[in-house]
């Protein structure tokens, strides 16, 4: 059972079992707290290199989804994998050492230290017999560092203290400090809250580009940005998946106009 003959409706293969092609599988999941059930029997799969839009009204459980897959919140109940991982039985740190990251909405970088000097701060130390290598592994990392640069749109700023950047421009160094790190899995809340119309489309330029590479998870309310990425969309209400589909889909669904588009 691969991981697009489930995300087209086939019947979820039995808990535990792992789904070839799924880079993230959730089957089921469950938190509840304190008796409120802030998910509620949810189900996602997200394929190697997809881009997936997660949308829905505030309290639908978005941000508790996100914590479930960093491990930051326990499910009460349900499968987690993260390729053949149970995400479930790992801690924050583990999981993000397995190669998925997570972008918070408040950028977390040092404004005193230039666009690159965060860039190198945010890549992998160097492990290993062949760290005594310092000229190939500069080298290498500088070249890094200057690609990821070109692919956030940040090249013209290299030099320029991340202190002095507009908003929309420290959500993509942001974005760039979390690709140094080489995820697999890039989770993003809310990239353009607060941006202008032409940092919007940027932003949705830079993740459509970006993904492929690996698989990212955006949630998102603007919902001529979600159309902008043209990605198949997943709507959560009340802890569970509403409808998924192209943006045009769900939009044009009934249940997702009365809960969540219609208001
Ligand atoms: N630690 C917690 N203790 C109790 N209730 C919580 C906790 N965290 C979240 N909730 C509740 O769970 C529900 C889902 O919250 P969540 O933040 O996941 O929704 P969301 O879709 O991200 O909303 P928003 O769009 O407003 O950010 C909400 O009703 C929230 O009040």
């Amino acid at each position: 059972m691969s991981a697009t003959e489930l995300a087209a409706g086939a019947p979820h293969p039995p808990r535990g079992q792992a789904v070839p092609d799924a880079v993230l599988y959730l089957d089921g999941v469950s938190v509840v707290f304190d008796g409120f059930r802030a998910l509620n029997n949810l189900s996602l799969i997200v394929e190697a290199g997809e881009l997936r839009a997660i949308i829905g009204p505030n309290g639908a459980g978005k941000t508790t989804m996100m914590d479930v897959i960093t491990g930051k919140t326990r499910p009460t109940a349900g499968v987690v994998r993260f390729h053949d991982h149970d995400l479930t039985r790992l801690d924050e740190a583990t999981i993000a050492n397995l190669g998925i990251g997570r972008k918070f909405q408040k950028p977390t970088m040092f404004d005193a230290l230039t666009v690159f000097e965060n860039l190198e701060l945010a890549l992998k130390a160097p492990r290993g017999p062949f760290s005594c290598l310092r000229w190939v592994l500069d080298r290498t990392s500088r070249q890094k560092i200057e690609s990821t640069m070109a692919e956030v749109g940040l090249t013209a700023r290299a030099h320029d203290r991340a202190g002095v950047l507009s908003h929309g421009q420290r959500q993509w160094l942001e974005i760039g400090m979390l690709l140094m790190q080489d995820p697999e899995l890039l989770l993003v809340d809310e990239p353009v809250a607060g941006m202008t119309d032409q940092e919007t489309e940027h932003t949705a330029a830079l993740l459509v580009r970006i993904a492929g590479a690996r698989s990212v998870v955006v949630v998102e309310h603007d919902l001529e940005f979600v159309r902008a990425l043209g990605s198949k969309v997943t709507v959560l209400c009340e802890g569970s998946m509403l409808s998924e589909g192209s943006i045009d889909h769900v939009q044009n669904d009934p249940r997702v106009i009365e809960v969540y588009l219609g208001r």
